[in-house]
C-alpha cells in the first residue's frame, strides 16, 4: 500500500538557523519558509535527488509540535511520510487493523497541496506517520 517516500520532517527550535545550516554547510536547495496555519506550523523544504526534509517551526498557540520541541528542545526526527495512491482507501484499511488515525480522520491539505492523515506513533513503533496521496 504504501510508495515512495515523500519527506522525513525534522522539528528545529530556530527555522532560520536550520535552513541556513542545511543551504550552506550541508550544501542542499533550500525553500522559502511556508506558514501552513491549518497545521500549526511553518516549514521550509529541502530538496534531495530522491526526497525531502520538512524543516517544522511551530507556528501559532496549539502547534502539534509545541510538545515535542519542549520535550527535544534541540530538535529531532518529528515523522516520515509516504505517499498512498488512494488515502481514503488507507485509511480505512488502517483503521479496520487497529491504527489509530489522529485528528478528525478526515485529510487535510498538506503542504503540497494534497491530502494528508496521520498515524499514532505509539501504532508505529514510536514514529509518526504522515500519509500523503501522490
Ligand atoms: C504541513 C504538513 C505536511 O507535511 O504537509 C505536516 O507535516 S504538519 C506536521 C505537524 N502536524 C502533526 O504532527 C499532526 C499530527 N500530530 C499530532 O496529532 C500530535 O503531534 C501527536 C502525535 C498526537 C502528539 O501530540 P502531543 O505531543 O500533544 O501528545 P503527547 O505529548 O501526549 O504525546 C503522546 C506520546 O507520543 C509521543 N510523541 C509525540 N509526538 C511524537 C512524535 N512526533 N514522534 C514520536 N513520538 C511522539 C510523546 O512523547 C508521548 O509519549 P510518552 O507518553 O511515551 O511520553
Ligand atoms: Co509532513
Amino acid at each position: 500500500m504504501i510508495g515512495r517516500l515523500n519527506h522525513v520532517a525534522i522539528a528545529v527550535p530556530d527555522l532560520q538557523a536550520a535552513a541556513e545550516q542545511y543551504r550552506s554547510t550541508l550544501g542542499a536547495k533550500v525553500g522559502p519558509p511556508q506558514d501552513e496555519p491549518d497545521h500549526g506550523v511553518t516549514v521550509v523544504f529541502i530538496d534531495l535527488p530522491n526526497t525531502k526534509i520538512e524543516l517544522l517551526h511551530p507556528l501559532g498557540e496549539a502547534s502539534p509540535i509545541a510538545g515535542f520541541l519542549e520535550k527535544n528542545p534541540s530538535g529531532g526526527i518529528h515523522h516520515i511520510c509516504y505517499e498512498v495512491d488512494d488515502i481514503l482507501a488507507a485509511r480505512d484499511h488502517l483503521k479496520a487493523s487497529g491504527a489509530r488515525v489522529l485528528g478528525s480522520g478526515e485529510p487535510k491539505i498538506g503542504a503540497h497541496g494534497k491530502p494528508v492523515l496521520f498515524l499514532h506513533p505509539k501504532d508505529f513503533n514510536g514514529c509518526l506517520v504522515e500519509l500523503e496521496q501522490a
